[in-house]
């Protein structure tokens, strides 16, 4: 039996409508051409990303009030994310095993991410979060602390940064490793997992968004899965991407688009983790990864569309 990894990214989920209508049709459009894999006795799991909507989420603690309704941590924040989109996609994949008449069940799982208290990546924010800004409109952000920290993200505009360490280990892995043995279809790992510090016998939630391309990366290592796929707004990774001359790549071993990432010729934050993840999960397992768009996931997995990264 194949199993996939199927990882969607926040940006991907809210394109251009935030609105949780919006989100739920993006969900479901997709949960409808994964379903195919499933109908076909394939093991499927899914995790997912969070920027957009975590980043409007602390935006919308802003109204919050100190005493009454104090504002919520970004840790927390993470898990209510965690919870919405996982909820969007259990109750999407719900309908559609019904319609087609498979007897499966699928479950959003709460996941924790353990991440070092001393990974470098605490002092230098790298993770792009919430709306787009001009950069016109940047001087005068209302909603805007002083301590948030904002970067360019491809082009698009900027983005409140926050840290993003890398992804240690899942703490939920022992329970999700059984809820795929008994052929549920889990829903894990959302926006990379909740981050969360040791501190002895204690997981403490930390300030953080980890990227869900490096924790999609380790599960679909741990999973042993054959393929891993990253879903996206872009129809696969272009070298050059933006200029004139950029150039889509269809098919790439790990060693060559290794020589690409270690010239940092990919934008971070945005396509440099997706890129990474990739190639790291290629080199650990032999098997292949594909980056490509989210509306096109039915051709994604019958290898017709999408950059392939591969041995
Ligand atoms: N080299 C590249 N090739 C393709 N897309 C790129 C590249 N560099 C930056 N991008 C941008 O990265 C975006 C995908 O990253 P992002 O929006 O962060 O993903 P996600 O869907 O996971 O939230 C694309 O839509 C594109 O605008
Ligand atoms: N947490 C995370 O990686 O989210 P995006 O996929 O939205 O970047």
């Amino acid at each position: 039996m194949a199993k996939i990894v199927v990882a969607l990214g926040g940006n991907a989920i809210l394109a251009n409508d935030a609105s949780d209508t919006a989100q739920k049709k993006a969900v479901k459009a997709t949960v409808k051409a994964l379903i195919n894999f499933v109908e076909n006795g394939g093991q499927l799991i899914i995790t997912h990303g969070n920027g957009p909507q975590v980043g409007n989420l602390l935006l919308q603690q802003q109204a919050a009030d100190s005493d009454k309704n104090p504002a919520i941590a970004l840790d927390t924040c993470g898990a209510m994310t965690q919870g919405s989109i996982g909820y969007w996609f259990q109750n999407a994949m719900q309908e559609e095993l019904v319609l087609r008449k498979i007897d499966k069940s699928v479950v959003a799982m709460v996941t924790q991410t353990i991440v070092a208290a001393d990974d470098p990546a605490f002092h230098q924010p790298t993770k792009p979060i919430g709306p787009f800004y001009e950069e016109a409109a940047l001087k005068g952000l209302q909603e805007k602390p002083p301590d948030w920290q904002m970067m360019e993200d491809a082009g698009r505009g900027y983005r409140r940064v926050v840290p993003s360490p890398q992804p240690v280990e899942i703490k939920e892995y022992p329970a999700i490793k059984k809820v795929i043995e008994a052929g549920i279809i889990p829903i894990i790992s959302g926006g990379g997992g909740i981050p969360v510090v040791k501190s002895g016998d204690q997981l403490i939630g930390t300030e953080a968004v980890i990227d869900k391309d490096f924790s999609a990366a380790k599960i679909a290592e741990l999973v042993e899965a054959d393929q891993l796929i990253i879903l996206t707004s872009v129809g696969g990774v272009f070298y050059r991407f933006g200029k004139p001359d950029q150039e889509e790549i269809f098919d790439v071993t790990a060693k060559e688009i290794q020589k690409h990432i270690d010239a940092d010729e990919f934008a971070k934050g945005s396509m440099m983790p997706k890129v990474k993840a990739a190639v790291q999960f290629v080199k650990k397992t032999g098997n292949p990864a594909v980056i490509g768009a989210l509306d096109d996931v039915r051709q994604i997995i019958t290898g017709d569309k999408g950059t392939v990264i591969h041995q």
